[in-house]
């Protein structure tokens, strides 16, 4: 599914005296069966962009379209289902997305919302627990007894469980430790090889260089570039600063690839080049 943002403006509390601006005239494009990262310094509009791909928000001007939905200011909200059936988000705060007694209950929420028998939500949410390896003794637990680290995975598999075409997930490695970090980097991979558009909010530019295929960044609540790792890595340092990115770290992976000779255009990453990109271990199976 290809997303495009036309000239969305978006305020949080728009037409009240409150009102905050926070988007600005974003235009940009997330292509079909790739995986665009959007990057940016804190507030400067990453998650607020994101929950206009399922109409959790819609632009205040402008427009989205999602394949061939059209979100404007004026769609209703009975409109939304079918594109919340297509478009899944995990979001930043895993513990706001989990609701339910048992992380079973919690995964198999999305499929039988969307239509799905119990035995049919009960089976995706068993593939989606396992997929983001999330341990089978864990299943009858309540969601807040677990780890901050666990409760990202069930909700990954909560956005999964569902099999939406687009999956969105707003700093999925945030709290998870290095070796899970390199099983989420290797989750995005597998997605898109099953062909979902993956949108990644991350500020781990290593990360950025090891998944995306295109970058989208955002300062200030604008869209200052959105262009390939390889064309964005190459920019001039004082770029970065500007726009506050974590460039040293970055820069030191794109120079150590580079050096090894592993150019940045080749995709995807063998599991040894992600493993040595961020530092890991990764399991071969
Ligand atoms: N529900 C809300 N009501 C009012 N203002 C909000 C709301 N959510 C976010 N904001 C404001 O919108 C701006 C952009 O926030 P947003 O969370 O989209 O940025 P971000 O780039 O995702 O930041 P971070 O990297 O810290 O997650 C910030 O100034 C924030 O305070």
């Amino acid at each position: 599914m290809a997303i495009r943002f036309e000239k969305v403006n978006f305020s949080y509390g728009a037409g009240t005296t409150l009102a905050q601006s926070i988007l600005h005239d974003v235009t940009l494009e997330m292509p079909t069966g790739q995986v665009t990262a959007i990057v940016g310094q804190t507030g400067s509009g990453k998650s607020t962009l994101i929950q206009h791909i399922n109409g959790l928000l819609k632009p205040t001007s402008g427009r989205v379209t999602i394949d061939n939905f059209e979100l404007t200011h004026h769609t209703k909200e009975k409109e939304l289902v079918k594109l919340r059936k297509s478009v899944g988000i995990a979001f930043q705060f895993p513990e706001n997305q989990l609701f339910a007694n048992t992380v079973l209950e919690d995964v198999m929420y999305a499929p039988v919302n969307f239509g799905a028998t119990k035995s049919e939500a009960k089976l995706a949410a068993e593939h989606a627990l396992t997929r983001t390896g999330v341990v089978r003794e864990l299943w009858g637990k309540s969601p807040f007894e677990l780890s901050g680290g666990q409760m990202r995975r069930v909700a990954m598999a909560g956005t999964l469980s569902s099999d939406p075409s687009v999956v969105v997930m707003d700093e999925p490695a945030a709290g998870l430790d290095p070796k899970g970090q390199g099983e989420l980097l290797q989750l995005v991979l597998e997605l898109k090889k099953l062909g979902k558009t993956i949108v990644i909010i991350s500020h781990q530019m290593d990360h950025v260089i090891a998944v995306a295929d295109h970058v989208v960044v955002m300062h200030e609540g604008r869209v200052v570039a959105q262009e390939s790792p390889q064309i964005l890595f190459n920019r001039d340092i004082t770029w970065f600063k500007t726009m506050k990115l974590d460039l040293p770290k970055a820069g030191q992976l794109a120079e150590k690839l580079r050096d090894e000779g592993i150019t940045l255009s080749r995709r995807p990453l063998t599991l040894n080049e992600l493993a040595d990109l961020i530092n890991t271990e990764v399991s071969h199976e």
